[in-house]
């Protein structure tokens, strides 16, 4: 499966291969194999290319990566960052099978080269870039030379995707097993072009050790939950999504949303309008019902129908004390809702009242709650609780939130991150930055809730509902507008089911 691992499980998977009877250097053997294999794709022999090599093992896999292409014809140089004789283990080993000169890196010039391979930090960068590596890194940047990273590019911290403060930009990135959150997550995935997988010999037998909770998100993560209707199926068993709609100056929000939660398959689809608003649903799609609905009592009333079992709430709902009341109305229905926009703002710095909200909810852990923030959202929200809003990567703040609430958390961005309170996680990267417009995740608010009326648990709606979004992006492209996205998902749709084969 799309498994993503921290690199200290990376470490783990290596151990555990280890143990149970591969050595150590056979492994970097076939890391750096497969980093020449890469670059010998892209390149010819004769040509000229630089290894950087720094200190650790990462360095061990660009001395194999230099004696394979050596071995094949290409010119190849060695550049060490720091000492030869400081070098340890499979390192050593592999710097020691290295025959040709090593220069040191301080005299390395990127320019004089065809390619380079980037070996100087993988899974063990430990501090920001400084002295000898900082200035080698911003050479090779400024050289323009193509540059083929060996499990990160350097300066990308592999578990967070950050820069520490310079990082090589590279055209392609070759790790071993399985991804790591670095190369998912921006701004690495920006510095490391296509990531190539490559089989080091470690078994996929060490992952029932290491028990991996994170994923890239896929098609093969949820596939299993959300299938094509049944052929004797009928409407009533597809669910029935009620979206609350704003008033008068933002009834377009909630539109967006209900066809969103149409298109990806609920049966039935409501608009809850308070009676200002009622008049400017006239335009709604015909297939989305309109009910009126005054304030939380009209939302309870509607909500009490169980056949209604899934609820959107937030989109241009305004901020304010009566939305919060909207929302604990809402979640006091026991049916499933997701949580987005002006929901969310209305708790600013108030999430714990917000998780002591869904904590009570009657269903419990059975009754789905997805909460859709952006950045600015989920930094408004988590305003009261540090620990959250502070702690680390994207990755980790989405769990730290799910965990806090407990509830499904999806923190949107380019690398939109699904979380859910029991520690499991997805990173998502089929978007496109045309999804970025005015109304993309009022529809996304919808598919989600589209998906858990049709039964859909939380962590796979909300992963399979970003998944979906995105595609739709993609299959609209430049010039997408929201009103776009639902449309776009009969095809996006008809691929996945035909995919998935049912
Ligand atoms: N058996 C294994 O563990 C395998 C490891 N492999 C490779 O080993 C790499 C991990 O090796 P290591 O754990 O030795 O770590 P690295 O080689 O990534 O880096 C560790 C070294 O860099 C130094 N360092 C860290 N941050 C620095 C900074 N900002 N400035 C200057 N020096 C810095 C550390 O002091 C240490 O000497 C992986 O990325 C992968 O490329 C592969 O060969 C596959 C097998
Ligand atoms: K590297």
């Amino acid at each position: 499966m799309n498994e993503v691992l921290s690199t200290a499980q990376m470490g783990e998977a290596d151990r555990l291969a280890i143990a149970a009877g591969t050595p150590g250097s056979e492994l970097m053997d076939k890391a750096g194999r497969a980093v020449a294999d890469v670059v010998a794709r892209r390149h010819k022999a004769g040509e000229r290319v630089l290894a950087l090599c720094g200190p650790g093992n990462n360095g061990g896999d660009g001395f194999v990566a230099a004696r394979v292409l050596a071995g094949r014809g290409f010119r190849v140089r060695v550049a060490l960052l720091g000492a030869r004789e400081a070098l340890r283990g499979d390192a050593a080993g592999a710097a020691a099978l290295w025959s040709g000169a090593v220069e040191p890196a301080s005299a390395a010039d990127p320019a004089e080269c065809d390619v380079i391979v980037d070996a100087l930090f993988g899974a063990g960068l430990a501090r920001d870039l400084d002295g000898e590596a900082l200035a080698l890194v911003e050479r090779v940047n400024a050289s323009g030379v193509p540059v083929v990273a060996v499990d990160v590019p350097s300066g990308v911290d592999g578990n967070t995707g950050a820069v520490r403060r310079a990082a090589i930009r590279a055209a392609e990135t070759v790790t071993f097993f399985r991804p790591k959150p670095g190369h998912l997550l921006l701004p690495g995935r920006l510095r490391c072009g296509p990531v190539r997988i490559a089989d080091i010999g470690i078994p996929d037998a060490v992952l029932a050790t290491i028990r991996p909770a994170c994923w890239a998100n896929g098609t093969r993560l949820w596939r299993p939950a959300f299938r094509a209707p049944a052929p004797e199926g009928h409407k009533y068993g597809r669910g029935h999504a009620l979206v609350l709609s704003g008033g008068a100056e933002g009834a377009g929000a909630a539109r967006l949303a209900a066809r969103g939660a149409l298109r990806i398959g609920a049966g039935l689809v409501t608009i809850a309008t308070p009676s200002d608003a009622l008049a400017l649903h006239a335009g709604r799609p015909d297939a989305v019902m309109l009910r009126r609905s005054d304030g939380p009592a009209g939302l309870a009333a509607l909500l009490a129908d169980r056949r209604r079992n899934a609820w959107v709430v937030g989109p241009a709902a305004g901020v304010g004390e009566r939305t919060r009341e909207l929302v604990a109305a809402a979640l006091a229905s026991g049916a499933h809702g997701v949580l987005d926009a002006d929901a969310l703002t209305s708790f600013e710095g108030a999430s714990a009242e917000l998780a002591r909200a869904l904590a009570a909810r009657p269903g419990g852990a059975g009754q789905a709650i997805v909460l859709t923030p952006h950045e600015g959202e989920f930094g408004r929200l988590f305003k009261d609780s540090p620990p959250v809003a502070s702690a680390g990567s994207k990755l980790e703040r989405a769990r730290a939130a799910a965990a806090s609430l407990g509830a499904v958390v999806v923190l949107k961005g380019p690398d939109t991150v699904i979380a859910a309170p029991d520690g499991r996680a997805a990173i998502n990267a089929n978007g496109t930055p045309f999804l970025a417009t005015a109304g993309s995740g009022d529809v996304l608010s919808g598919i989600v809730a589209g998906l858990l009326a049709q039964s859909v648990p939380a962590f796979e709606a909300a992963c399979a509902g970003v998944w979906f979004h995105a595609e739709a992006g993609c299959a609209v492209g430049p010039g997408l507008i929201a009103d776009d996205l639902p449309d776009a998902l009969p095809k996006v749709l008809k691929a996945y089911f035909a995919e998935a084969g049912t």
